[in-house]
């Protein structure tokens, strides 16, 4: 509920401008809330009119994406790339390829973006694209023809020093790669303008394992600081079975956790041993199968049908690590019934409003997204350092440096919330710690 009259107008102009895009709304709902006291202290923010220029995009581009399939087809998609915020730093923020996809949700993901960004502490605006495209069941060359075509207009509006894109969900190696190659040929030369790229021409250690290590390196510092605890010996539910689950769970496990579930579109597995990664691994990185098959190749482990029963595992710690609005008010009911105390999200925008009311009167650990996923665009951003050094630094000292931030986010995220009066509260101290940095840069670089 809002209730300061400035950020009340402008939420009413956004509703009022863009009122079907759920999303987004949902987006900035969240962080209207608490960002609100923030303006009786910086009366210069409402003087500079910076709330109405933050949650509106400097730039969108939305184009159409014709390319022809295996059979001779004509296919035409729907790509998009919103170019949020660059006070802080060049454009930043990663490509979603899913039929999902809209205006609405590359929004939403980019204006999470700005304030994620920000608490990294790396010189990265805001920034996210993507298409209606659906990858699954086509050829790499019709892949590969795809992200071309993609790149052949997205390469008008992007650069190492204006935007950078990278992955997210469905836009891995092999898209970054094809999108590298197509930007390189049209442009003719070699920049740091994406991350995630192959260590063969410019990519970064960590970088594949950056989401996954990242949300266990904030889930166990935020522990440590906040319950005197750990991930040794918790029970963990993870959803998703992509580039972040697989990495969460290595590194929960690592930590002394037994991860119980993963999923994916289709459904959940439950493995009351422990999830055997090396199986999940062959799966979807090996050949890009369902999650169904890990049953039948893992004695004790059960497959069940639609993904959102995964919430109903009992668990200590809820990692949820496939896509946004999964976790509903039911599921978060469901998880506190079964002893959950500690949800922290992988997956961006994982936890729908009722949901998180549902941690929120629980007294649940919860770590919002847009700080304790962070560990993926933080990496991106060392690898732009790399780039611009033109070397490469090992694999132990992206780790480190990986820990150093994502311990930091923890740390400045509850000092934030101690100074507005919100101790403890993680997700109200992520908001204005990533506000408050965007918008001195906003008040001090002019209306624009
Ligand atoms: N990659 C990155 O650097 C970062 C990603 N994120 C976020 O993490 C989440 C996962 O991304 P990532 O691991 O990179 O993507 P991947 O494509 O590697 O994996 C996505 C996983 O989530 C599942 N999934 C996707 N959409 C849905 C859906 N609508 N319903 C149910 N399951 C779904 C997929 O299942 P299936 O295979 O069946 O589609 C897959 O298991 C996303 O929210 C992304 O925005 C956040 C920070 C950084
Ligand atoms: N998809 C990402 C990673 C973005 C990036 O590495 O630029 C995210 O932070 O949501």
């Amino acid at each position: 509920m809002l209730t300061d009259e400035y950020v009340k107008r402008v939420y009413a102009k956004v509703e009022e401008r863009d009122p079907d895009q759920k999303e987004f709304l949902q987006a900035v709902q969240e962080v209207f809330e608490s960002i609100e006291p923030v303006f009786a202290k910086h009366p210069e923010y409402e003087a500079a009119g910076v709330l109405q220029r933050f949650v509106e995009p400097e730039r969108l581009v939305k184009f159409r994406v014709a390319w022809v399939d295996d059979n001779g087809d004509v296919q035409v998609n729907r790509g998009y790339r919103v170019q949020f915020n660059s006070a802080i730093g060049p454009y930043k923020g990663g490509l979603r390829f899913h039929p999902t996809v809209t205006e609405s949700v590359i929004k939403f993901l980019g204006f999470e973006q700005i304030l994620k960004n920000s608490l990294t502490g790396l010189p990265m605006g805001g920034g996210k694209g993507g298409a209606d495209f659906n990858p699954k069941g086509r050829s790499d060359a019709e892949v590969m023809r795809f992200c071309q075509a993609f790149m052949t207009e997205l390469q008008r509006h992007i650069g190492q020093f204006t935007d950078v894109p990278a992955g997210d969900i469905n836009v891995g190696a092999r898209e970054v790669g094809y999108l590298f190659g197509q930007y390189k040929r049209l442009r003719n030369e070699f920049t740091g303008v994406l991350t995630g790229k192959g260590l063969e021409f410019g990519g970064s250690l960590a970088r594949t394992e950056a989401t996954g290590y990242g949300l266990c390196y904030y889930t166990q510092e935020a522990l440590r600081v906040l319950r005197d605890d750990s991930f040794e010996g918790k029970t963990v539910a993870v959803s998703g079975s992509g580039n972040v689950a697989i990495f969460a769970i290595e590194k929960a496990t690592e930590l002394g956790a037994k991860v119980v579930t993963c999923s994916d579109s289709n459904g959940y597995i439950y493995d009351p041993n422990g999830i055997d990664l090396d199986v999940v691994k062959d799966i979807k990185l090996g050949h890009r199968g369902r999650i169904k098959e890990y049953a039948d190749r893992v004695a004790g482990a059960e497959y069940h049908e639609g993904c959102s029963g995964v919430w109903t595992v009992k668990c200590d710690i809820a990692l949820p690590c496939a896509t946004q609005n999964e976790i509903d008010g039911t599921s978060a009911q469901t998880l506190v019934d079964n002893g959950c105390t500690v949800v922290c999200e992988g997956a961006n925008m994982p936890s729908t409003p009722d949901a998180i009311a549902v941690y929120q009167k629980n007294h649940v650990l919860y770590g919002p997204a847009k700080a304790s996923n962070a560990g993926g665009v933080a990496v991106s951003g060392l690898e732009m350092s790399q780039n611009s050094y033109r070397l490469s630094w090992t694999f132990e000292e992206v780790d480190e440096r990986l820990k150093d931030i994502m311990r930091n986010i923890v740390s400045e995220s509850l000092d934030a919330a101690k100074e507005y009066g919100h101790e403890g509260d993680l997700m109200f101290g992520a908001n204005i710690a990533g506000f408050v940095k965007v918008a001195d840069a906003m008040v001090a670089q002019g209306i624009f």
